[in-house]
């Protein structure tokens, strides 16, 4: 039986190119925002969740992790990595009066990747916040009276019928954001995919409170045993200032030795921690696949 997967919709997000490159034959069903997506996982409307959790130049999609720490019991299953270019898209009756552009509609991390673009070519334009690039898209192609453009990729300006007037308007080459696939239980996802980069455990770790050196502990558990860490991020607990989650990124597969050796050192420092998964990683990137494939 097929699969359902939700994905941050519509049609033409960075989230359903991350989908479709990993789930080829399965039903994608768009969900509205990245809470809905991860509901549908748990409520069992759907079996797994894409959504978008780490930007390289903008940071970490603080709804996706905090979703994930605070409301939720979903794991991480996997990770797509996808390079991001971002185009102003507008409605034909604009296309050669773009600059006279009032409003410009994307989601938050778009608009902030292309922040420099919009100070020198539409400095007057005020910005409207969405919950997806797609919606941006599908916006302004309802309104095709009004001088509005969207930031979005190519997929969406054919979806929606959109032109591009300006493309490649990220402030940095090398803007490219990770997704997670979400589910409410592991459920191994093949490797065999020629996207396949390696793999990554993720743990989040409450600090014991008034223990001075803590984070020097924690870390140095890892760093003795010689695991890489990729990412390490701090998030409020929402209990008062001064109190964090870290969500510290490993840079294998759970084995039996190494990383069950590093929870249980954390334990004994009277952290909490708690595994959100350990997951194959895929990547669209073509500089990273290519040294992959000649190893
Ligand atoms: O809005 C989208 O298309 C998304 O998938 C989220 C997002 C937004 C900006 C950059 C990367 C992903």
């Amino acid at each position: 039986m097929m699969n359902k997967i939700a994905y941050l919709g519509p049609k033409g997000t960075f989230t359903e190119v991350a989908a479709k490159a990993v789930f080829l034959n399965e039903e994608l069903v768009p969900f509205s925002s990245i809470p809905d997506c991860m509901d549908g996982v748990t409520t069992g409307t759907v079996d797994f969740a894409v959504v978008p959790i780490e930007n390289a130049i903008e940071g970490s999609v603080n709804l996706t992790l905090d979703y994930l720490i605070h409301n939720q019991k979903l794991m991480i299953n996997g990770e797509i990595v996808v390079p991001i270019e971002q185009h102003l898209l507008i409605h034909s009756n604009h296309f050669s009066t773009w600059t006279e552009i009032e409003k410009v509609y994307s989601h938050p991390h778009a608009i902030a990747q292309c922040h420099q673009f919009l100070r020198s070519m539409l400095p007057n334009a005020k910005f409207e916040y969405m919950n997806s690039t797609g919606a941006a898209a599908d916006f302004v192609a309802n309104h095709p009276n009004e001088r509005i453009a969207a930031i979005g990729n190519h997929l969406a300006a054919k979806q929606y019928n959109l032109e591009i007037a300006q493309n490649n308007i990220h402030d940095y080459e090398n803007n490219h954001t990770r997704f997670v696939i979400l589910r409410n239980e592991k459920k191994i996802i093949p490797e065999t995919s020629t996207l396949y980069t390696g793999d990554k455990t993720t743990l989040m770790v409450t600090l014991p409170s008034d223990y001075p050196g803590a984070l020097h502990h924690v870390l140095s558990a890892f760093a003795w045993r010689k695991l890489n860490l990729s990412k390490i991020e701090s998030r409020p607990m929402k209990t008062g200032l001064g109190n964090y989650f870290f969500v510290i990124d490993v840079e294998m597969k759970i084995d039996e030795v190494l990383i069950p050796g590093v929870i249980a050192e954390l334990e004994a420092l009277q952290c909490q921690v708690t595994m959100l998964g350990s997951y194959p990683c895929f990547s669209l990137l073509k500089k990273e696949h290519e040294v992959k494939v000649k190893t």
